[in-house]
């Protein structure tokens, strides 16, 4: 939700209200759309501040929601509606101020910041783009080639450089709501027109398709695939050749064909489930608190029987000719499943580990659960154990002889 007061007889202070990071859940906008009629209604309010609840401004659309199907005003109209208001609004900064949450500030007519703050849009960071106005509109703010920057990357900055980018307008050591609410009350009267963003051109350089090829270019080599770092560089064009409203009609457009892709759902699971592991260890301070005495599975055990698993799969899929050597393999994973590439591959780092260790290992967890059949060692894995495990790099030699030995 949001709460609604006001300061001083005349400014209206909004507070989003959704711990720990206010959110923007389907309850926040409903409260951020009912103030805002509150303010429109109120003749004594001449000036509005939004801030978020515990020093922390927001962390974003509300990303559970994202699983199921949306309730409550739709973010869009009611940033839209935030910056048509004629009273200015502030929004006061603290904490974060990230994906939706920085779109709701680029909404109002003035940002304020605590100087340690962040903002961004991390949106690509979740197979999304900025789809609350934000690619259409912080280009508009700072230009082409920043936007490009923070857009693709979704890298969080500090309001310190936000302020020498032009994102926020003033920063502060002290209490960045108290700066608000006393500029909310200095501006009062002064023109609205030149800090509605939407209506601003989008400063670009006279090289713009040239800049935007290359980036592309640069980002589809380090996106490998995925889909969001492209869009991004999509909206922004639209930002760049189209007016403000076919722009956002274009970021939509985007945004639904990401919405939908398995990558925005695999990387918002990966963003729960780091999340999550760091509540299970809490989950064990429970435990003993109570007397309980969990079940000890050591983080090794994981890793080893899903690595271990794999690398096996890896020597029969070796076996049977399916790849000619471990290079292709490792190059799947490097290059298709994100595998680290300081550690190679799979087989190259079974074979840094050790293939007679890996051997053990595998008969270690077979003899536990004899019911798992990837467990059960590969032939090829023992006859490389037996023919002193030589290097990976000579495991393809190794294997065309042994094929040839087979046929005779
Ligand atoms: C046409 C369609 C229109 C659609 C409009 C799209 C709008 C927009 O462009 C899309 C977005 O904003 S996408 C969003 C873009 N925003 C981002 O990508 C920011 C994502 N968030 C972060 O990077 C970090 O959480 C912070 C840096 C905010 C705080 O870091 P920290 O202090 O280390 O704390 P922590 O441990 O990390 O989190 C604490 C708890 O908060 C939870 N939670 C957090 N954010 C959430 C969210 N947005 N939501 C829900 N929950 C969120 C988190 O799960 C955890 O819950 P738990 O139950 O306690 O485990």
């Amino acid at each position: 939700m949001a709460s609604y007061s006001v300061l001083h007889g005349s400014v209206a202070l909004i507070t989003l209200q959704n711990p720990p990071v206010n959110a923007l859940s389907a309850a926040v906008r409903a409260g951020i759309t009912d103030a805002v009629q509150r303010t429109l209604k109120d003749p004594q309010v001449t000036s509005v501040v939004i801030c978020g609840q515990n020093g922390r401004f927001c962390g974003g659309a509300d990303i559970r929601e994202f699983g199921g199907s949306m309730s409550g005003p739709p973010l869009v109209p009611m940033i839209n509606a935030i910056e048509a208001m004629d009273k200015p609004v502030v929004a006061a900064i603290e904490g974060v101020a990230l994906g939706g949450g920085l779109e709701l500030a680029l909404g109002c007519h003035y940002r304020i910041a605590h100087r340690q703050a962040l903002v961004g849009l991390p949106e690509v960071t979740l197979g999304l783009l900025p789809a609350a106005g934000g690619s259409q509109r912080l280009p508009r703010l700072i230009g082409l080639p920043a936007a490009l920057d923070l857009i693709t990357t979704g890298k969080h900055i500090l309001a310190s450089e936000a302020l020498k980018l032009g994102i926020v307008d003033q920063v502060t050591d002290g209490n960045a709501l108290n700066m608000a609410v006393e500029f909310a009350r200095r501006i009062v009267g002064k023109p609205l027109d030149p800090r509605r963003i939407s209506t601003l051109p989008c400063p670009s350089p006279p090289d713009v398709d040239f800049l935007l090829d290359r980036v592309l270019a640069q980002v589809r080599k380090r996106a490998r695939g995925a889909l969001a770092p492209v869009a991004c560089v999509g909206a922004l064009r639209a930002a760049v050749f189209l007016p403000f409203a076919q722009g956002m009609e274009k970021e939509r457009e985007l945004m639904g064909a990401l919405f939908d892709s398995g990558q925005a759902r695999a990387l918002q699971y990966a963003f729960f489930s780091q999340r999550l592991v760091s509540q299970l260890e809490n989950h064990c301070c429970y435990w003993a608190r109570y007397g309980l005495v969990p079940r000890h599975i050591a983080p090794e055990e994981i890793l080893e029987r899903c690595l271990y698993a794999l690398t096996n799969e890896g020597f029969n899929i070796l076996q049977d000719g399916m790849a000619a050597g471990p290079e292709d393999i490792d190059a799947i994973y490097v290059f298709g499943y994100g595998w680290p590439r300081h550690r190679g591959g799979p087989m190259f780092h079974a074979g840094q580990v050790g293939l007679a260790r890996v051997l053990e290992k595998l008969e270690h967890y077979q003899h536990k659960h004899p019911d798992v059949p990837y467990l059960k060692p590969s032939p090829l894995l023992r006859r490389l154990v037996a023919a002193g495990s030589p290097a990976v790099q000579k495991w393809r030699e190794f294997l065309n002889k042994d094929r040839v030995h087979s046929q005779l």
